[in-house]
């Protein structure tokens, strides 16, 4: 269930079971007006009528179809109408099955009803609200009713979650078969209250020919492929992850990855330090081992000659020409290590120049993975990210395909995309994560999952979850040193959930 539907699949999904002859349009139409009045049955009480606001497509359909069914079940009800459907669609078929009421929209007013549903657009919304129909959504806003949205939330799209000119505000969505991209990704997803996926005889089957590349970040998607270790392990085998450490006064970002990676599981984690930083790096850590670090040919003879598998560099990093000089030199030798991860000073250090980064010789072994928070994606894909018709996710494929890496696109819904198209958006995150150095601790996490020699979509799909998570667990008060402490009850509650 953890496949995301554009409304263009979702579509394809509809005409692929009907072609079948599974079902025609309007008994899946049956089905979802069914599975929306029963959820207002269990979410809207008794008093007063409920008024279902109907759009001239199959949304609208649906709200006919559940208004029918709840006056059936004794509900008083009144639909008011955003236009007629089309002669022969199955909306009017839906629209003369009510056997009740109807009024123009322009008609409603909020004051007097228990409830709404709100069936004016789903995935067929074709531009921004306007009208009566935004009238009528900014009264409901405004009344404080209890509102269950058909699909989606009149006015959010199913493809980005963005808002077309305005968007009502609901308790709970109903949708169908499968989740749409616009359910989790931000603003859509404040629109939405809480997401209820009904079954209308879909087969999952569809989904063979549909072959669908975004996912919400669920553990299914990439808990076989963590590591666990073999009975044989020894500490390097294990893995072990590097982590790049500031000058004197800015080290306290690496040591919160470094202590990250090996929560994750790395055998083994190595901060590397510069001369004037050893002692204070000295004076903090203790299973983290510490090397001295003044060149990149010592980062890239430490990396080979230890058999280090995955490496961190940005956390606190600073000066931007070592941090280009050290990226530089470790992507492009053979030395064994199978991942990069770069994330703040690391990404920074190419801005106004990223095609040093794109353009690099790389060892092709090593995937390199990028963690950027909003500001320092504008940096390295500054076309992409003013492009204002794109996706959150379709920013993140583009940009994972231009710097053929592993992208980890930050915030409240953080996008993970692989350069081969495939994205996860990720939905258990939570605003206590906004908090100084969480980040470093999520690149840290990422690097001790390659460390292991997980593969990087996937690591980087577990390191958002369990990051995540972390925070959830801990609750109130969080800060960043608090969550790698976190992960191994997170690792306790997977091996068994697994
Ligand atoms: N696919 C499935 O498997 C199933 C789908 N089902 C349901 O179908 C829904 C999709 O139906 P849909 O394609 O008819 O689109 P819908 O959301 O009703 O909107 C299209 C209509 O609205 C109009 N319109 C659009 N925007 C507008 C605006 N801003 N302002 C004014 N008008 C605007 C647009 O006008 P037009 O652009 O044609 O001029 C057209 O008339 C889906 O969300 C789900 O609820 C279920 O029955 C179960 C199976
Ligand atoms: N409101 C929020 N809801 C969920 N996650 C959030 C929110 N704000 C920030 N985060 C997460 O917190 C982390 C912050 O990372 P970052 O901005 O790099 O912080 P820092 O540089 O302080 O480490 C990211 O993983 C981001 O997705
Ligand atoms: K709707």
């Amino acid at each position: 269930m953890f496949e995301l539907l554009t409304p263009e699949e979702m579509a394809r999904a509809d005409r692929l079971t009907i072609e079948a002859g599974a079902k025609d349009g309007f008994s899946l139409m049956l089905a979802a007006g069914r599975a929306v009045a029963d959820a207002a049955q269990n979410m809207f009480s008794s008093q007063g009528p409920i008024a279902v606001l109907c759009g001239p497509g199959n949304n609208g359909g649906d709200g006919y179809v559940a208004a029918q069914f709840l006056r059936e079940a004794g509900r008083d009800v009144i639909c008011f109408s955003a236009g007629q459907p089309r002669p022969g669609t199955d909306a009017m078929r839906a629209a003369v099955f009510y056997k009740g009421d109807v009024r123009n929209l322009g008609e409603f007013a909020p004051a007097g009803f228990g409830g709404v549903i709100d069936a004016l657009y789903g995935a067929g919304l074709a531009r921004p609200v306007g009208g009566a129909e935004a009238d009528a959504i900014s009264a409901v806003n405004a009344s404080g009713l209890s509102v269950i949205a058909v699909d989606l939330p009149s006015g959010v799209s199913g493809e980005s979650g963005a808002v077309q000119g305005v968007a009502i505000r609901a308790w709970a969505s109903v949708t169908f078969f499968r989740k749409k991209p616009g359910h989790l990704l931000q603003p859509g997803r404040g629109y939405c209250g809480i997401v209820h996926l009904a079954d209308i005889g879909i087969a999952d089957s569809v989904l063979d020919e549909i072959r669908p590349d975004s996912f919400e970040n669920m553990p299914q998607l990439w808990l076989e492929k963590l590591p666990s270790p073999d009975v044989n392990a020894h500490k390097y085998s294990r893995g072990h992850a590097a982590v790049f450490s500031g000058p004197v006064h800015s080290t306290g970002a690496a040591r919160l990855a470094a202590m990250a990676a090996a929560r994750a599981g790395a055998g083994a984690v190595t901060l590397l330090s510069p001369s004037d930083a050893l002692a204070v790096n000295a004076a903090h850590v203790t299973s983290i081992m510490l090397r001295e670090t003044r060149t990149p040919k010592d980062a890239e003879s430490f990396v080979r000659d230890r058999k280090v598998s995955a490496a961190l560099l940005g956390p606190g990093y600073g000066s931007p020409s070592f941090a280009r000089d050290n990226i530089l030199t470790l992507l492009g030798a053979e030395n064994g290590l199978s991942g990069l991860v770069l994330d703040a000073d690391g990404i920074t250090a190419f801005e106004n120049r990223p095609e040093q980064l794109f353009g690099a010789k790389r060892n092709p072994a090593a995937v390199l993975v990028l963690t950027p928070h909003e500001g320092e994606f504008r940096r390295l894909f500054p076309d992409i990210a003013s492009s204002g018709d794109m996706s959150k996710t379709a920013k993140a494929c583009k940009a994972a395909s231009r710097a053929n890496a592993v992208l980890i696109y930050k915030g409240p819904d953080t996008v993970i995309a692989a350069s081969d198209g495939r994205a996860a958006i990720n939905a258990n995150g939570t605003p206590a994560l906004a908090t100084a150095g969480s980040g470093d601790v999520l690149a840290g996490i990422v690097c001790g999952l390659l460390a292991q020699g997980m593969p990087a979509f996937e690591a980087a799909c577990a390191a958002v979850w369990v990051h995540a998570d972390a925070a959830r667990r801990f609750g109130r008060g969080l800060i960043a040193d608090d969550l790698p402490d976190q992960l191994p009850a997170v690792w306790t509650a997977l091996a068994r959930a697994g």
